[in-house]
């Protein structure tokens, strides 16, 4: 969102809590950017990349997944530099990119992000902006549970108040109202499907150049006294750091104030289908603690044609059924965000609501299987297809968009 100089690429800070709607924004820009050659550092919390196959077009050299940890304690900024490195490498002298887009993990600290991007030595980029994206009908829930989310939205360049189509009129309203607050020097949108103007976040267009009531200037005049702030805001914390230094401790290895020390993250894979029945009476009967569910489902013979992708943020539960990729090995792949869980019991109880009835091994591959499901196992998919989403909203990803290239 700052300005680049023609040299440099803007790289920028994609966050918000767990679910808030990260990757559908990031999906959301890179089937919509115009032909701004978009960048992607994809952070999962989990050890199974979920969020980077959900990003859409598989966009080969132009996405760099970072697996297993948040970004924020897992990464130094030397390491990050090495990615930044990776996409920002010119091609024939010139610049392959034109924007870099780091998707933290839902419980990353932003501003843990912001410093490392801020540090880096790398002379092609520049630091582009924070964006959070923040789940209106979750907002009060998350805010009450973890008060950081407020200090996060104060450090944001552009808020996207997202899943607008979840909330009423005036409820919407007094999210906005209450972001805003909290958001002291943001602009503050509202979405759905994370359908923003992607000139809000990387200068595509002119800056004349209006955006409904907003104008790119209007958004990004104080960008340069906003940095001196961030600057600020992370001196202070570099303080913090420094005594950590000399306390022995790696610098940003404390991650004790970090939202994601109080979670826990479950990987599960099997390669024998789900049984529908069970896995739904495991989801319907999932803990509070257990905010955040994502993957993909092979539900075996209760459609051979469809893997599921299954989404779980609250108490909200989707399936998103899609064609099974040719040649692609059919697994079930789930990874589960929470805190005060028992991982090892959750993924015995996934364990256990495998089919008894085949092994993915026994069935071999995607080509050698019936379309049909059979009359029973089509019974059992009742309980799933009550969480397929409704006609109109835009699945998570969709393989079939237009790709950036590079
Ligand atoms: N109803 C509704 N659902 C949405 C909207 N935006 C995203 N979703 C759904 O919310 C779920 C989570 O979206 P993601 O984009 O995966 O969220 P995320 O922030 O990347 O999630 P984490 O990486 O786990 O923190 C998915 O089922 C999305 O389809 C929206 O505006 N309205």
């Amino acid at each position: 969102m700052s300005k680049a100089s023609p040299q440099q690429i803007p790289v920028v800070v994609l966050a918000g809590f767990l679910g808030s709607g990260k990757t559908t924004l990031l999906n959301y820009l890179l089937h919509h950017s115009g032909g701004t050659r978009i960048g992607a550092i994809v952070n999962d919390f989990g050890s199974i990349e979920i969020d980077a196959m959900a990003v859409a077009g598989q966009l080969g050299d132009s996405t760099v997944s970072l697996g297993n940890g948040c970004l924020c304690c897992a990464v130094d900024a030397g390491e990050l530099d090495v990615y930044l490195d990776k996409l920002t490498r010119p091609v024939n002298d010139l610049h392959a990119i034109d924007v870099i887009v780091i998707e933290a993990s839902g419980i990353a600290e932003p501003q843990e992000l912001v410093r490392m991007v801020l540090a880096s030595e790398n002379p092609r980029v520049v630091y582009g902006g924070l964006v959070e994206v923040v789940d209106a009908a979750e907002f009060d829930a998350t805010r009450e549970k973890h008060p950081e989310v407020e200090r996060h939205l104060a450090l944001a360049d552009l808020v996207v108040v997202n899943k607008a189509d979840r909330v009423e009129d005036g409820e919407r309203q007094r999210v906005l109202d209450a972001v805003r607050d909290a958001a002291e020097r943001a602009a503050v949108v509202t979405a759905s499907y994370a359908r923003i103007d992607p000139d809000l976040l990387f200068d595509s267009r002119p800056s004349t150049e209006r955006i409904g009531q907003l104008s790119f200037d209007d958004l990004h005049r104080e960008d340069l006294h906003r940095e001196d702030l961030h600057r600020e805001d992370l001196h202070r914390e570099d303080q913090h750091r420094d005594d950590q230094h000399r306390d022995g401790l790696r610098p940003g290895a404390d991650h004790r104030g970090h939202l994601h020390a109080a979670y826990d993250s479950v990987a599960f894979t099997s390669d024998v289908p789900m049984d529908p029945r069970r896995l739904m009476a495991f989801l319907d009967g999932r803990a509070e603690g257990l905010y955040r569910i994502k993957g993909y489902v092979d539900f075996g013979t209760g459609d051979p044609r469809n893997r599921y992708a299954v989404h779980a943020v609250g108490r909200f539960l989707r399936f998103y059924p899609e064609p099974w990729p040719a040649g692609e090995r059919r697994l079930t792949q789930l990874v589960l965000i929470g805190s005060g869980i028992d991982a090892e019991a959750l993924h015995d109880e996934l364990a256990a609501c495998a089919s008894e009835s085949g092994s993915g091994s026994e069935r071999g591959s995607g080509s050698e299987q019936s379309d049909a499901p059979h009359p029973a196992d089509e019974r059992g998919m009742w309980g799933v297809l009550r969480y397929v989403q409704d006609k109109g909203d835009p699945a998570p990803d969709a393989a079939d968009y237009d790709t950036a290239e590079i």
